[in-house]
């Protein structure tokens, strides 16, 4: 069976830099981008197709922020594909979080929600009798329980919406695999420690950034955590591919690390996660699903009772 590896957010930065890894190790793999921006999607594949012209990819339109987007890739996916390896590697870094159209906080939805409800909609194809799937989530350092709350796991009154909505990966990781273990889907948490792409530009001016340069490369000697490349960053994720699902450690999330000298390896670090509180976020996101797949039911509903209106009527 061909082994298809769909990445999320996949255009830029950590996601591109894991599609070229994965190209690099083996360039008969079929890599399916899952990207919002179908421009720049085609022209990631170009890049991609211009260093392993056999390799097959195909681009999937996804905005993992909107739920019928994510249900509408999904279809998609189920239509054609076999999907045996997924990877977050999209992400919304800001403090000043908003509504989205699903009623929705927007960071929670585009970092946990999103792909909570792909994976739980590709269930069928990833949860197959006698094989492995694999889903691996793109945290960050930055996950911390203290941003964290049950009682607000969309992170409305809070502050630290990115840092909650990391932490919030690492929980529903841990509840993945005791709920989908048995059925062969693997789910895993990665950090890619501090790379510069699109979303660090976004924090500070780029001209700051070239500034700091050097003294970030200074830095990296006593800091294994300033990866500082797409590719160093996307190390952590790599290796994942290549380990055996069994191997994996449920609790632990993989960092992409790098040497002063700029060699790059992976380390697992413990989570600070308990089963309890990956169980109750579970719930909550099960029951979000519901009412969110019921709300775009009654949406169809309605515009296919105008349509009909409107038919009689003319
Ligand atoms: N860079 C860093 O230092 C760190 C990054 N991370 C995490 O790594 C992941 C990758 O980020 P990174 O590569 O740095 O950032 P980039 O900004 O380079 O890449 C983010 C990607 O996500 C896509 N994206 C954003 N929103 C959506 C959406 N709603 N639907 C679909 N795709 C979307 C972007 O596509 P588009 O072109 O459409 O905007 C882009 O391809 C993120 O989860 C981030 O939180 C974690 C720790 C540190
Ligand atoms: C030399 C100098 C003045 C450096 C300033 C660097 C800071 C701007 C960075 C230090 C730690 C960084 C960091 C992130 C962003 C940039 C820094 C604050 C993240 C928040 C980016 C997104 C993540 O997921 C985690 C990162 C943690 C470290």
């Amino acid at each position: 069976m061909e082994k298809v590896i769909l990445v999320t957010g996949a255009n830029s930065g950590i996601g591109l830099a894991l599609c070229e890894r994965l190209l690099y190790e083996d360039s008969q793999l079929q890599l399916c981008l899952a990207c919002r921006n179908m421009q720049r999607a085609e022209a990631a594949r170009s890049a991609l197709l211009t260093s392993h012209p056999d390799a097959q990819i195909d681009l999937l339109h996804l905005d993992v922020g909107s739920v019928r987007s994510v249900l509408h890739a999904a279809h998609k996916v189920k239509a054609s594909n076999v999907v045996k390896m997924f990877a977050t590697a999209e992400g919304l870094l800001t403090q000043q979080d908003r509504v989205n159209k699903d009623g929705l906080q927007e960071v929670f939805a585009t970092n946990l929600f999103g792909h909570f409800v792909l994976v739980r909609e590709l269930d069928s194809i990833l949860c197959q009798a006698g094989q492995t799937s694999r889903v691996v989530w793109t945290s960050s350092s930055n996950a911390r329980r203290s941003a964290f709350s049950l009682d607000d796991v969309q992170h409305r009154l809070g502050t630290e919406p990115y840092a909650s909505s990391k932490y919030a990966s690492d929980l529903i990781s841990l509840a993945l695999n005791r709920h989908n273990n048995s059925q062969g889907l693997y789910s895993s948490v990665i950090c890619p420690g501090l790379v510069m792409t699109n979303l660090t530009y976004g924090i500070l001016p780029s001209f700051f950034w070239t500034l700091i340069m050097p003294i970030m490369y200074l830095i990296r000697i006593f800091t294994n955590t300033f990866t500082l490349t797409p590719h160093n960053g996307a190390g952590a994720l790599h290796s994942l591919f290549l380990k055996k699902t069994e191997s994996l450690d449920p609790r632990a999330k993989y960092h992409s690390l790098t040497s002063g000298m700029g060699s790059n390896y992976t380390q697992p670090r413990q989570m600070d996660i308990d089963d309890d509180m990956s169980e109750a976020l579970y719930v909550k996101l099960l029951e979000m699903e519901k009412s969110a797949r019921k709300r775009l039911k009654e949406e169809d509903d309605n515009k296919q009772a105008y349509k009909k209106y409107l038919n009689q009527t003319e």
